[in-house]
């Protein structure tokens, strides 16, 4: 097992990296001040459920606590409104109380959506954080929780961290190629916006790592944690620096919206979304080296889509991109590169610049 800190004073948390976690959950929460006396309530989807619910009911029930649970559909259409209902309810008919602890097991939208929960019941309960997925490595890190809007991604949601991140690696084993590939997305954008070596050694790595090799891929999640650690540590409610942790969002989320929610997932759509914005920062003459070609390689490298699809009509791109949260008095705000592994935050980007870096990214045809 590896392990991080989120260093954020008394709400400092542990990240656990490694096989077999989730066997061992009680004896975690138990070491992070949770004792049998307060009940516990699963949250996990329709696809994890099945998988591994069983595995971490046995092991908290076999440490004494008493366990409830709720499985969502699968996938990103579970952050919405209805289903948060749903989920609330589910807390009210299993009489939790203040002193309840909820588990995220799954994905991102598992994790968004129950911390989401969690913060927001009662004015706040615990919860615990059991990423299932390689994306997960990046949600389940720094407090943001939340849902989606039709209108935008992520507009209902609150800052709420978890007592721990148990990340059990053996969970990845089931996770389909597509979700391995989409989660790989944010590992590249932790590795473009941290330390040069970090890229470099994803690049030197990548065909371990998109091969599941246990250490390689270990290691690129242990590295993706900590670049994400470290950025939550310095500013926990994206004042100022956590907005790096944005790079390729302000087109991705506006994709995504566009879908519905249910076309590309959020590691495809984040990765035209870096490309987009590595020419950008090549055609507003912030890079000062080739940034966009050696990003764009890396993630074909991974089997992700670096071009936006021709459904998309930038004009509309443009509008969806006018509801990102990092607006700032009407302007757009984005999250550009100097270098690999300098990222910079740019106010009042010029729209006709974003737009022709959206059609010079957008693919011919179908
Ligand atoms: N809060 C944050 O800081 C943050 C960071 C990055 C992404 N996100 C959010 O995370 C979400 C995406 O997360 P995701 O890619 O994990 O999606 P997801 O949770 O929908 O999981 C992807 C798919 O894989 C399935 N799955 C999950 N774990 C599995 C396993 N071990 N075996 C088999 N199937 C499994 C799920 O059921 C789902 O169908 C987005 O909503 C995004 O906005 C949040
Ligand atoms: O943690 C952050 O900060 C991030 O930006 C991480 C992103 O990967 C993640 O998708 C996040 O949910 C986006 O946040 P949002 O504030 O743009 O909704
Ligand atoms: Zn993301």
């Amino acid at each position: 097992m590896r392990e991080l800190v989120v260093d954020l004073g008394a709400r400092s948390y542990p990240i656990r990296i490694g096989p077999g976690l989730l066997t061992t959950v009680g004896e975690h929460l138990r070491e992070r001040g949770v004792g049998p006396e307060r009940t516990l309530f699963v949250v996990t989807d329709e696809h994890v459920g099945p998988l591994h619910l069983e595995r971490v009911r046995r092991a908290l029930e076999g440490a004494g606590y008493r366990v409830a649970h709720v499985t969502v559909p699968a996938g990103e259409r579970a952050k919405s409104l209805a289903v948060y209902a749903r989920v609330i309810e589910a807390m009210i008919r299993a009489e939790l109380d203040r002193k309840s602890v909820v588990l995220a097991l799954g994905g991102g939208v598992v994790g968004d959506l129950a911390g989401f929960a969690a913060a927001t019941f009662m004015r706040g309960v615990d919860y615990v954080q059991l990423p299932t997925t390689i994306l997960a490595h990046d949600s389940s890190v720094g407090g943001k929780t939340g849902i989606n809007h039709p209108l935008g991604k992520n507009l209902i949601g609150a800052f709420h961290q978890p007592l721990l991140v148990l990340y059990d690696t053996d969970t990845l084993k089931t996770l389909p190629p597509r979700e391995v590939r989409s989660g790989l997305a944010e590992v590249v954008k932790h590795a473009a916006i941290g330390e040069r070596a970090f890229f470099d050694w994803l690049l030197a790595q990548v065909d371990a790592v998109a091969a599941g090799d246990a250490d390689a891929l270990g290691e690129a999640l242990y590295r993706g944690c900590r670049v994400k650690a470290q950025v939550v540590a310095r500013d926990e409610r994206e004042t100022s620096l956590r907005a790096i942790l944005n790079f390729g969002h302000t087109v991705g989320h506006a994709l995504e919206a566009l879908d519905g929610y249910a076309g590309l997932t959020h590691g495809e759509a984040v990765a035209i979304g870096m490309v987009a914005a590595a020419a950008l920062s090549e055609r507003l003459g912030v890079a000062v080296e080739p940034v966009a070609e050696p990003i764009r390689a890396l993630l074909e490298r991974f089997g992700l889509p670096t071009q936006v699809p021709a459904r998309f009509d930038p004009a509309r791109v443009l509008e969806a991109m006018r509801r990102d949260k990092k607006r700032q008095d009407g302007k757009l705000v984005m999250v550009l590169l100097a270098a690999i592994g300098q990222p910079v935050v740019v106010r009042d980007v010029p729209e006709a610049a974003v737009r022709a870096v959206l059609e010079d990214c957008r693919q011919q045809g179908d």
